[in-house]
């Protein structure tokens, strides 16, 4: 029986329209809205490359979350955009999923206090696909052994963040576990501004854009006379979408913010 009643924020975006496909073959998951920047008060099956599906297209935010009787939000737009929904399904009791990437550490902060205040359930997964939470996981546990580690990541060329909320979240994982040190010659000079990528606590990040990319990421440790890389690539857009369903479900049971889809992975 479809029980959980979902907003989708972003539906016509790669991950958003991909969210309405896995949402109209759910058993449990029913869109009641979409909220996006384009063609409000339209239904959703008026729009010619979205599902048939009978839901109502709103462009603002606070009137969607006044009018429409949700459980869950599904939030896949911009980071500013994607800040903004989040507080307000929170103030309006609707239980936020986050998948947009490039929140800023303040901006996760006041949200945890918000989610806790209101005793509401929420996820902010930089990532659904459970083969790159493994990967996260995998790189987490192999930095205890080799404190020397770059980060590669790879993702098409019509991303706005950069590094990933991937590679930021991965390297705040070994951060957890690995001294605090500088990589590389202590004398080491960029003789090329941003030759040695952007630097998390000592980890350099290295971000690829290309055309025919969707996401991929490498995990580089190096020690003296071997490197141990961890790989993970998503080749399409429904590798996440498990992930999705799985954390919408999953923030009906919370009561406070979840950063990360290993929190709810048993
Ligand atoms: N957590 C995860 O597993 C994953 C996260 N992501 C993240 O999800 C987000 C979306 O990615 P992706 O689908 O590739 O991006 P897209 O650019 O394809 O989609 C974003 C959509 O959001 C819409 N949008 C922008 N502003 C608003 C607004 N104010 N209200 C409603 N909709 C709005 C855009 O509209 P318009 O078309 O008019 O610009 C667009 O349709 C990114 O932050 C990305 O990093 C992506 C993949 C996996
Ligand atoms: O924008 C994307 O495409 C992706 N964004 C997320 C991120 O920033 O890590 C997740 C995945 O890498 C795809």
């Amino acid at each position: 029986m479809k029980s959980i009643k979902v907003i989708v924020a972003g539906p016509r975006g790669k991950m958003g329209s991909e969210a309405l496909r896995m949402i109209e073959s759910s058993e449990t998951l029913e869109l009641v809205a979409c909220l996006d920047r384009k063609n409000g008060g339209k239904q959703v099956k008026e729009i010619e490359e979205l599902p048939n599906m009978d839901a109502m297209i709103y462009e603002d935010a606070e009137q969607c979350f006044s009018e429409i009787d949700a459980d869950v939000l599904v939030d896949l737009t911009t980071p500013e955009y994607g800040y903004k929904h989040t507080k307000l399904a929170l103030q309006h009791n609707i239980r936020p999923v986050v998948g947009t990437t490039g929140f800023k550490p303040e901006q996760l902060e006041e949200l945890r206090e918000l989610a806790e205040s209101k005793g509401l359930g929420t996820i902010i997964a930089p990532n659904f696909a459970v083969g790159a939470v493994l990967m996260m996981q995998f790189a987490k546990w192999a930095a205890k052994y080799f404190p020397d580690v770059e980060i590669i990541e790879k993702h098409h060329d019509q991303k706005l963040d950069a590094p990933s909320g991937t590679a930021v979240k991965t390297a705040e994982l070994i951060e957890e576990v690995r001294e605090s040190k500088q990589q590389g010659h202590p004398e080491e000079k960029e003789t090329m501004q941003g030759a040695r990528g952007a630097n998390h606590d000592g980890i350099h990040i290295h971000s690829v854009r290309l055309p025919g990319l969707v996401a991929h990421q490498e995990v580089m440790f190096g020690s003296p006379g071997q490197s141990l890389t961890i790989k993970h690539d998503s080749y399409h857009r429904g590798s996440f979408m498990s992930g999705v369903e799985m954390a919408v479900k999953e923030v009906m049971r919370l009561d406070t913010l979840v950063y990360g889809l290993e929190n709810i992975m048993e």
